[in-house]
């Protein structure tokens, strides 16, 4: 688990740019982090570790802040890597789920092959914020068979509720947050 010092360093390493990328927004750049090796290498333990704990056999990183975060974990948990993609990137037969998030709507997609029944999948993003990236994920990920073991965050913005969106679609799976704010 991580200790109080760990989520202060990442605290820390989290930059708020007031009204992007539209007014009344507060962005949470995740940039000053990336950039201190000492911040970013606590951040993919502290994720790995999460991994591990829950028995991942593959992660899912979710475009584009998530694949950031995932990819290195996946490497040090030893699982694979699996990217969920904006939808029109992915050149091979995809699942695909629309939703919305706190500025706008979008749609995302996974190669169908790249998951199966069996396959033991945690979802790693940078925020949770209204839930609804995440939400989407988890459908993608039931739609092809595979089961869910977390969904774990470096942040989540508690006062946009994504928790309580997110807790149906995650049948009992935890939602599990380095730091919440
Ligand atoms: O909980 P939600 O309301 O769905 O919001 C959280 C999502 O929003 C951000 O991604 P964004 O779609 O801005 O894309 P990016 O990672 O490409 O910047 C963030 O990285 C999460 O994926
Ligand atoms: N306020 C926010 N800051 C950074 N990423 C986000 N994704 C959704 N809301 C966000």
């Amino acid at each position: 688990m991580t200790d109080q010092s760990t989520r202060e360093l990442l605290l820390s390493r989290i930059r708020d740019v007031a009204d992007y990328p539209k007014p009344g927004v507060v962005f949470k750049d995740i940039t000053p982090l990336l950039a201190d090796p000492k911040a970013f290498t606590a951040l993919t333990e502290a994720l790995a570790e999460t991994c591990v704990r829950h028995g991942a056999t593959k992660i899912i990183g979710l475009e584009a802040r998530g694949f950031i975060l995932a990819a290195p974990v996946a490497v040090r948990a030893g699982v694979g890597f699996i990217p969920v993609r904006k939808a029109g990137k992915l050149p091979g037969a995809t699942l695909a789920q629309a939703y919305e998030l706190e500025y706008g709507t979008a749609e995302i997609e996974v190669h169908a092959e790249d998951l199966e029944a069996g396959d033991r999948v945690l979802v790693i993003d940078d925020v949770l914020a209204t839930g609804g990236t995440a939400e989407a994920s988890l459908e993608l990920v039931r739609r092809a068979g595979a089961d869910v073991v977390g969904v774990a965050v470096l942040m989540e913005l508690a006062f946009l509720k994504g928790r309580e969106r997110l807790e149906p679609a995650l049948h009992g799976a935890p939602l599990e947050a380095l730091i919440t704010l």
